[in-house]
């Protein structure tokens, strides 16, 4: 069940108490009650999601972040690498976490992200062969929207069909769509790519967006795995609940156990402490697990000590090793009339659609916000790699990727009031630079120093601008002859030195943060949790959520978060 109100707690000790009830902590959830006897209770700090349109109404996503009471309304700190900018950092506040809040493109990182994993943590449990099979339990593909027939556009021997999270392929179809499948006619840099779900499938090509989409509705954690298990009466989910710190319970031998978790309703209510039999489960995001770990005394003693707060295991690889994809909008100016830039700017367009969508769940207001992506390489000559080695996982694994877009994007600008444009969003992908998440203080409400330390490397600048012109010369293809008019504003640059320094001016986050507890073998000095995600030093605790992964994958996260959270289930089920 769901509750609202400590009062409600039948009892405050339980077998596992899952910290986030966001996208890995509601899969752990259900797994583990899945067992009648087992109980749980799952702490989540953020609000419901039901009856939360934007979080249901794929088009609407874009709208419930930044700046909402459903985001938690993080910035980072000013970015040297992008002229000191500061900007919004989003994360889901409610039910399914950034799973309700997100974009929702679906995908699970190539097969050589995860034997990278594999041969970090010497597990080959987390090799693309074995993880390949909770893919299978995970994800559940549905007809697209509008029923178009679908054949040639996924490959459905690489997918599950009876899980959890429904996905789709595109269910409204776009003017441009035609498009950009011809540029993959016309252009060999650009070739088709027929299943753009990773895994055993080269990442590489332009090919169609699957999203957690399913009956013209987001499927996200929520909407699933809890939904499929909200009833049972060993699962307990209390929402409103800030997890403030974990408390030492004790000791086994070396480690020091952390069973009892301290959280509040409010910054002015008081704390409440639960305790577990068997384990706590840190699901709170690669944001909130590094706060609470660092709460509670767990990171780097000179950070820790500087704000007294009493060092219970010395780790100063908490908080390090941030690693974000990087987005830039690259918009073209185009023939008016054509784009959805009109039916975004008229109540008229836009009312009728979203009473479509009210009535039938069917129309463009069912849709994701883009049809068509891909990724792509540095070609292997590139002068970069006379100095860097090449950071992505293999030579099937991208370092950027391009989201073809029907409309004005531009992080932090508004739509303008005339004009038709279409956004090709480049993003980098096999990130170099590394950042932190530091406390800012010791109240648990203050919000953390969240510091990406975007484009601090030579080869994430040299990777985007390889991007910008790349953009260019996708719409040099004949099918955009009639239709793109010329680069918008700063996307005219030509020389490196002016791609560069709109680059920095424009860039942002794709949303993608992990890393900051990242795992190793338990052999492994570095690293916060071991190959089973238990954390070193530490006994009954377990990190299951993005922090975890210890290189960015190369697609866009939640895909990889799930498979992660069904196999961490399995490991802590033995
Ligand atoms: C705006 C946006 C767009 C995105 N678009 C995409 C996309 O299109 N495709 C894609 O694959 N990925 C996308 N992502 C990224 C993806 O959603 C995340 O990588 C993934 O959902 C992270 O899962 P998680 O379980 O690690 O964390 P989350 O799903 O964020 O879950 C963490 C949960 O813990 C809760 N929590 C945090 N701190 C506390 C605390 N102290 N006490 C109690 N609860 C706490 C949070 O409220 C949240 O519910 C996007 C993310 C955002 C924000």
């Amino acid at each position: 069940v769901t509750i609202t109100q400590t009062s409600q707690l039948a009892t405050l000790t339980y077998d596992y108490i899952i910290i986030g009830a966001g996208t890995a902590g509601l899969v752990v959830a259900n797994r583990l009650t899945e067992d009648g006897k087992t109980t749980v209770l799952v702490l989540e700090a953020g609000v419901s999601d039901e009856g939360v349109i934007p979080a249901i109404a794929p088009f609407l996503g874009p709208t419930l972040t930044p700046n909402t009471p459903y985001d938690w309304n993080y910035t980072v700190v000013p970015q040297k690498g992008m002229h000191g900018r500061t900007f919004s950092y989003p994360r889901g506040r409610l039910l399914g976490g950034s799973s309700s809040a997100n974009y929702m493109v679906h995908q699970y990182g190539s097969d050589e992200d995860w034997d990278r994993f594999a041969n970090l943590t010497r597990d080959p449990g987390w090799a693309w062969k074995n993880v390949k099979n909770y893919v299978q339990k995970h994800e559940k593909i549905v007809p697209a929207n509008d029923g178009h027939n679908t054949a040639g556009q996924f490959i459905p021997s690489l997918h599950g069909f009876d899980g959890e999270v429904s996905v789709s392929l595109p269910g409204f179809n776009l003017s441009i769509d035609a498009r950009v499948m011809a540029t993959t006619g016309q252009l060999p840099e650009f070739p088709y790519n027929e299943d753009t779900s990773g895994g055993d499938h080269s990442l590489l090509g332009i090919g169609f967006v699957q999203s957690s989409i399913g009956k013209g509705v987001r499927s996200s954690s929520s909407t699933s795995y809890l939904a499929n298990a909200n009833s049972r009466p060993n699962l307990t989910v209390l929402i409103n609940a800030t997890v403030v710190k974990l408390l030492q319970s004790g000791k086994k031998g070396a480690l020091k156990s952390f069973r009892s978790v301290q959280f509040s309703s409010s910054p002015d209510s008081v704390t409440m402490t639960v305790k577990a039999r068997k384990e706590v489960i840190l699901s709170a995001g690669t944001i909130g697990t590094t706060q609470i770990l660092q709460l509670s005394g767990i990171g780097n003693s000179a950070d820790l000590k500087a704000l007294k707060i009493p060092v219970l295991i010395n780790n100063p690889a908490v908080g390090a090793n941030l690693i974000d994809h990087v987005l830039l909008p690259n918009v073209f100016n185009v023939k008016d009339g054509e784009s959805l830039d009109n039916f975004l700017r008229d109540p008229n367009l836009l009312g009728p659609a979203i009473d479509e969508w009210t009535a039938n769940k069917t129309g463009i207001i069912a849709n994701s916000v883009a049809n068509t992506f891909g990724f792509a390489r540095l070609p292997s000559n590139s002068t970069i790699f006379k100095t860097v080695a090449d950071p992505a996982s293999g030579p099937k694994s991208p370092h950027w990727e391009i989201i073809v877009s029907d409309f004005w994007i531009y992080p932090g600008v508004a739509q303008p009031a005339t004009g038709s444009f279409l956004t090709l969003i480049t993003a980098l992908i096999s990130s170099t630079s590394r950042g932190t998440i530091k406390l800012q203080s010791t109240n648990p409400f203050d919000k953390p120093l969240i510091d990406p330390n975007y484009l601090t490397t030579e080869f994430d600048i040299v990777a985007l601008r390889e991007s910008v012109k790349a953009s260019k010369r996708f719409v040099a293809a004949p099918a955009w002859a009639d239709y793109v008019i010329s680069p918008f504003g700063r996307l005219s640059a030509t020389s490196d030195i002016d791609i560069d320094n709109y680059i920095r001016d424009v860039a942002s986050t794709v949303f993608h943060p992990v890393g900051t507890a990242a795992m190793s073998s338990s052999s492994s000095k570095s690293g916060v949790v071991d190959q089973n995600l238990l954390v070193k030093g530490a006994d009954g605790l377990r990190i299951v959520d993005a922090s975890v992964f210890p290189f960015i994958p190369s697609t866009h996260t939640q895909g990889p978060v799930y498979p992660l959270a069904e196999r961490a289930s399995d490991l802590i089920k033995v």
